[in-house]
């Protein structure tokens, strides 16, 4: 992984180490030998034909179940990759970009990533461009395919998409090999979707209770055995005949201008650079035993795992970390850092578990709980938000660490997620679609669970927090650091001795009605302690 940090001033604070090469490529490999099965020869007796791997949110190889099944039932496995178009179109109500530049260029490097490690496999990743209903359905019917395996997802895009594939492979005739090729009796079948779940720790089936009747209260829920990751054979090949595997599209071929990420943190996508950054985490610098400790920072690459993106992209699997920590807490030390990385988890899982639960209202204004509130949409207020030029120093530096990197971390999310919503009164949707385009951890179910929760219409009625913004400087950020990082023109006007903040930090949104929130006054309160706080901070320096 590559770190980054602008070469001006204040950047010097935020020094973050490169990882050397070697570490690259000594800690996959390592890594992948430990889980590769040396056992290739037990591929079923029962295997046949050619099966897709239809490769969604999951792209990885290690502790892949639905490329594990695949190899297991037949003679030839095809990897295929969509570009679906509806990716890179706009989001439902606010008409954003679906998917921002950042995440675009982290997935095209998940699928590089991908590809070298499935042709070190002897196999390779077919890409093609187009919805998978048009595009499986009529693979299964060139390459004679009895089944396409792929990971289950939870919410309403993708299930669309999951159905339109069925209805597609149900016009598909695949004659039946065995029976063709005897002569005696001839059957016709149509492929099948075998759909697997694998996104979380918690295995759905291994729930003790429905999905249905998951706790809304987060403490309520929790202990389920977790299974260990899958070891997939080191030689998955051969590939079916391919003529042309396809090309990974430039970014400008999906619409999007590249940006570069010029300070901060840079993520690299793909399985490679995920493992390298558990490694790096838990093993290498030996962050793990004080994660409890430093989680809430926001400066930095090594206050928090920053696992997300290579989560949300399948690139790494939660029961491999599940199992690195165990393996962690066996040869180093358990304690309640060790523990709480995995609480964390959990709350991952419960985010998409709570998906199956409540369907759709997860999307909805007034979220699980149907809570009647009247939001305002106010285009100005919204944007000084999403811009980072409120005025509240906190909130503008999260917001241009957003802009910049893609990332923010889960302490300034709550604080620009409560300041949109109660403080500006701004519907909550027009905040998580926001954070739809520009996260590289962007998972409808984290994202869209968490903004309910933080607009207070989340299924847990008890979750109705505000985040009071110069306590949230004074406890998060006390020297200020953080915000003289990503606004370093505040560290210039001090320079020049000009009255800081005032010239600059005159707050240029204008307070609307904050009447649905009920915290009008605070809202005033809270800028001009903000404003204080700010003021003390720099005089300090
Ligand atoms: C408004 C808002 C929107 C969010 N949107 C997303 C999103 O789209 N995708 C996403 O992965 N996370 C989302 N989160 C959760 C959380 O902020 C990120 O998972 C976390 O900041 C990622 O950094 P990390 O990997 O260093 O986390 P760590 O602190 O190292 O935690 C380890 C892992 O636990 C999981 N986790 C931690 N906190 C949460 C949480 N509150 N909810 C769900 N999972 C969690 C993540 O997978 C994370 O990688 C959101 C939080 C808020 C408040």
């Amino acid at each position: 992984m590559s770190l980054s940090s602008s070469s001006s001033s204040p950047s010097q604070m935020y020094h973050v180490p490169e990882l050397d090469n070697n570490d690259m490529d000594h800690v996959p490999d390592h890594t992948f030998q430990k889980y590769t099965s040396s056992n290739s020869t037990k591929r079923g007796s029962t295997s046949k034909g050619t099966s897709i791997v239809w490769f969604r949110n999951d792209l990885r190889i290690l502790d892949n179940e639905p490329l594990y099944k695949a190899w297991l039932s037949s003679q030839t496995v095809l990897p295929v990759y969509c570009f679906d178009p509806r990716l890179f179109a706009t989001t439902y109500h606010f008409g954003f970009p679906k998917t921002g530049v950042l995440r675009a260029q982290f997935l095209l490097e998940c699928l590089a990533d991908l590809r070298k490690n499935l042709m070190k496999r002897g196999l390779n990743l077919l890409i093609l461009h187009g919805k998978p209903e048009d595009i499986i359905p009529s693979l299964a019917e060139a390459f004679g395919v009895h089944t396409v395996y792929a990971q289950r997802e939870t919410c309403s895009e993708e299930l669309n998409v999951e159905r339109s594939v069925i209805t597609g492979l149900q016009q598909v005739v695949i004659p039946c090999p065995e029976e063709s090729s005897t002569g005696v009796t001839h059957s016709n079948d149509s492929p099948k979707l075998q759909l697997i779940w694998g996104s979380t720790m918690y295995h759905i089936d291994d729930l003790s209770f429905d999905v249905t009747c998951l706790p809304d209260v987060y403490t309520q829920f929790r202990q389920c055995s977790i299974r260990t990751c899958i070891k997939l054979p080191a030689f998955l090949g051969p590939p079916p005949a391919v003529e042309e595997w396809g090309c990974l599209p430039s970014l400008e071929q999906l619409g999007l201008c590249s940006q570069k990420v010029s300070k901060g943190m840079k993520f690299v996508g793909g399985e490679t650079a995920a493992l390298s950054r558990v490694y790096e985490y838990f093993w290498k610098k030996d962050l793990l035993k004080v994660y409890k400790e430093t989680r809430n920072g926001m400066l930095g690459s090594d206050y928090s795992t920053k696992f997300s993106p290579w989560l949300a992209s399948g690139s790494l699997s939660p029961r491999f970390i599940h199992e690195e920590v165990k393996r962690y807490e066996n040869e180093r030390q358990a304690n309640s850092s060790t523990y709480w990385v995995l609480f964390e988890l959990i709350w991952r899982d419960y985010f998409r578990f709570l998906s199956v639960k409540y369907g759709n209202s997860l999307f909805y204004i007034g979220g699980p709980r149907k809570v009647q509130r009247s939001w305002s949409q106010d285009q100005n207020l919204f944007e000084s938000w999403k811009d980072g030029r409120t005025g509240y120093p906190l909130i503008d530096a999260n917001m241009k660490e957003l802009s910049t990197t893609g990332f923010m971390s889960n302490r300034g999310r709550q604080i620009v997620c409560s300041f949109l919503v109660r403080d500006m009164g701004i519907d909550w949707r027009m905040g998580a679609e926001w954070f739809e385009t520009c996260l590289l951890d962007y998972d409808p179910c984290s994202n869209y669970g968490n903004w309910t929760y933080g607009s207070g219409v989340g299924n847990d009625p008890r979750e109705d927090r505000y985040f009071s913004i110069p306590k949230q400087a004074q406890t998060y950020d006390p020297e200020g650091e953080y915000v003289a990082y990503w606004l370093p023109q505040l560290g210039k006007i001090q320079k020049d001795k000009r009255n800081f903040p005032g010239n600059l930090y005159i707050p240029q949104i204008v307070p609307l009605k904050f009447g649905n929130t009920g915290r009008k006054d605070k809202f005033s309160g809270a800028r001009r302690a903000n404003d204080r706080v700010s003021e003390r901070r720099w005089n300090m320096r």
